[in-house]
């Protein structure tokens, strides 16, 4: 545009298009811009803002700006390569906009695949029309699936009778399809979403994490699709490329693919004819985003089917305390799957008291001798330990110095490095920070140093040497790094080319492994004491999930867990496979002290140079209610709790303090944080500290 041209006053009036601009920058409110021709909400503009050009979403068409109109700008372009975004998608962000007291340029333009909000993509050389054009002229083709190979299966009573439930839904209702491991859920999912798509709707199928997982990917595409129409199935997930990504994004938001399969990220996604949504392994925290828009897709996920009148299915055979709360106050409804699909019955699990027991390099003998039964029999053997890296700390034998990182509060691991010990190297997993191991101990000088603990690298090593015929894979984020390796990982043990596995939680996620018949879970205790009130509620479930793994398809499957607390609630209502006992004391327990989901909670978290100035930004953020008590009706509804240092102070040289409000009503709270939200920002802006309000906080 050209801002050299000042139209008359007439004119003015006559050729002014007011808008409210959304901008994916940290201040609250929209930004008035004017255009010369007429333009819809749901648009992409490109806008002068301070210095740089921007790509902002019109938000508001007004009939006159908030401040005087000599002071407003002209849009640079409006961006019409795209129609506008639709009506529910705008009520979508919005809402999550006002849910998590964020800006709405901060939800809006952030749920756009990266090439929509990037100027230089419209304006940089080479930009020829724009990237959705040049997605639109690129001719690559979509992948053509052979959809020979998977025949339905014939669903046994509990499945048809879910299916049937689900289908049936008059427009909104959620479900909570809670399953036993190997329940067959994957297969109810199918043919709910395959009824969907023959009434020519749309079916969102969210998963906690896709690469994990690839032969879902297989055989969705191979059950869902067929070969006149193999664009059915999209996929979307933060791993892709950004014109992939585009592109994905396009055909479903068109409406050429049918189904969506997508992590977190596409409940953002603009869907036409959506008509299901489904949400596997509810549970998960990876449906919680961190950083950002701190939303739950989940919860998103139900509040868009009821926007939608559509059917919400959450599915997992260890739901969270929230969702199964929601079931058994009849707010969703419950379906179950008692029985295993293929084996006859759940695995058989075993407690390893291991108070008074002399391990062998963290194994016990029966535990030992279980995998050699195994081994044997051809079965595959897991070994879960949720501990990364060779040993968890490097420590001096004389003086007792341990390995620490030197800009947190946290020790540093020995890392393995392919090539042996002289490549050993110091890590630490919450910064990064790397650092040879030093030859000598750096306070006393001994040279006597030692791997303290251990972690999946070392266990490895060990089952190496005690099974020197085994084939041992092991699976965490070291040995995944680069792309493609995990899928690579997984593809050899469901082709039996692995004999024992050792793994991370990683390999506890949805497998159907054929031929796995031993689980052995090490450490699991370190989960136990934990201070977040959900710990025990996700060790249960990361034990469940893990000792589902065992025994899917045929034999008796084994789980033995070694642990110092064997009368813990947790390891006997594992010993049980009792969710519901375990749910139950839990969810007592819960109401008894006021917590979730009895209660709603916003956590603030500050970060400083020093804890001090930290703690004293949180105390007065807490005070803030106080010095103008009418703008917060509900304060009294409200909880302010006292500022705490977080459990690991300090990263990568920042201290971290929280602060935590709680309420026991939704709407109370809601009211009461969008004032704070907008004080606490000035307060921030004013102290120089950066803060962040995160609203149904998982950790604590
Ligand atoms: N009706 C059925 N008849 C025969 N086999 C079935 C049937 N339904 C599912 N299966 C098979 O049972 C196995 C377990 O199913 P699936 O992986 O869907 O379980 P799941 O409930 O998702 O388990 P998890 O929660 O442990 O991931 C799969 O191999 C699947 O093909
Ligand atoms: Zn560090």
């Amino acid at each position: 545009m050209n801002a050299d041209v000042v139209p008359t006053q007439e004119s003015t009036e006559a050729t002014r298009y007011w808008l409210g601009v959304a901008l994916d920058v940290p201040l609250p409110g929209l930004f008035d811009y004017y255009a010369p021709t007429p333009v819809d909400a749901g648009t992409r503009v490109i806008v002068s803002f301070g210095r740089r050009q921007m790509i902002g979403m019109v938000a508001q068409v007004k009939a006159a700006p908030d401040i005087p109109p000599e002071g407003v700008k002209a849009v640079d372009a409006v961006l019409d390569d795209l129609p506008p975004m639709p009506d529910d998608w705008m009520r979508l962000v919005v809402f999550a906009a006002r849910y998590y007291q964020r800006p709405l340029g901060e939800v809006m333009l952030p749920a756009l695949p990266v090439s929509l909000r990037k100027v230089t993509g419209y304006t940089g050389k080479g930009a020829r029309g724009g990237p959705v054009a040049r997605v639109d002229k690129s001719k690559r083709k979509v992948a053509v699936v052979d959809a020979a190979s998977a025949a339905p299966v014939q669903l046994n009573p509990e499945q048809a009778h879910a299916v049937q439930a689900i289908t049936g839904a008059q427009g909104h209702q959620t479900f909570l399809l809670h399953g036993v491991t190997g329940s067959g859920k994957t297969e109810v999912y199918m043919h709910a979403a395959q009824h969907v798509l023959a009434q020519g709707r749309q079916v969102l199928f969210m998963v906690p994490e896709i690469n994990l997982t690839p032969q879902f990917e297989q055989s969705l595409r191979a059950r869902l699709g067929n070969a006149d129409q193999p664009g059915l199935l999209a996929v979307l997930h933060s791993g892709l490329a950004d014109g992939e990504r585009l592109r994905a994004w396009l055909r479903i938001s068109r409406g050429q693919a049918r189904v969506l399969l997508g992590t977190r990220l596409s409940i953002m996604t603009p869907m036409p004819d959506l008509g299901l949504i489904i949400v596997d392994e509810e549970h998960d925290t990876s449906y919680k985003q961190q950083d950002g828009l701190r939303y739950s897709a989940r919860d998103l996920a139900v509040w868009r089917g009821h926007d939608l009148q559509v059917p919400v299915v959450l599915g997992s055979a260890t739901p969270s305390l929230e969702t199964w709360h929601n079931a058994q106050r009849d707010h969703y409804q419950l379906l179950s799957l008692t029985q295993r699909a293929r084996a006859v019955q759940l695995p058989q699990v075993r407690l390893v008291d291991t108070r008074r027991l002399a391990l062998e390099h963290g194994f016990s003998p029966q535990l030992l001798d279980a995998v050699k039964a195994r081994l044997a029999q051809q079965e595959q053997v897991l070994i879960f330990l949720n501990r990364r890296g060779y040993a968890p700390v490097v420590s001096c034998n004389s003086c007792g110095w341990v390995s620490q990182c030197p800009r947190c509060t946290a020790y540093t691991i020995l890392h393995r490095t392919q090539g042996g010990r002289a490549h050993n190297h110091l890590q630490c997993h919450h910064c990064g920070y790397h650092a040879a191991v030093p030859r000598r101990c750096p306070d006393c000088g001994d040279q006597d140093l030692r791997p303290m603990g251990r972690g999946t690298q070392r266990l490895e090593e060990h089952l190496a040497e005690w099974f020197p015929q085994a084939r041992i894979s092991r699976i965490d984020a070291d040995s995944t790094r680069l792309k493609g390796s995990a899928e690579a990982l997984f593809a050899q043990v469901h082709a039996g080319e692995v004999d024992i596995l050792v793994g991370t939680q990683m390999v506890a996620k949805g497998h159907d492994f054929a031929k796995l018949g031993l689980v052995g879970v090490l450490n699991a205790d370190a989960m136990l004491f934990a201070q977040d009130f959900r710990a025990p509620e996700r060790l249960f479930a990361q034990l469940m999930q893990v000792a589902g793994r065992a025994g899917r398809h045929a034999g008796a499957g084994e789980v033995i867990i070694q642990t110092d607390y064997p009368e813990q609630p947790v390891y006997q209502a594992l010993l049980k496979h009792d969710y519901q006992g375990f749910a139950r004391y839990s969810l007592e327990e819960r109401k008894a002290v006021g917590l979730p989901p009895f209660a709603y909670q916003a956590l603030l978290t500050a970060e400083a140079r020093a804890l001090k100035t930290a703690v004293a930004f949180l105390s007065e953020a807490a005070a803030l209610p106080d010095t103008a008590p009418e703008l917060y009706p509900t304060s009294d509804a409200v909880t302010r709790y006292d500022p705490v240092p977080l459990r690991v102070v300090r990263v990568a040289n920042t201290e971290r303090a929280q602060l935590l409000v709680e309420s026991d009503s939704r709407p109370a709270l809601q009211a009461f944080l969008t004032t704070w939200s907008a004080d606490v920002a000035a307060l921030a802006t004013r102290h120089r500290v950066r803060c962040h309000l995160e609203v149904d906080p998982l950790e604590i």
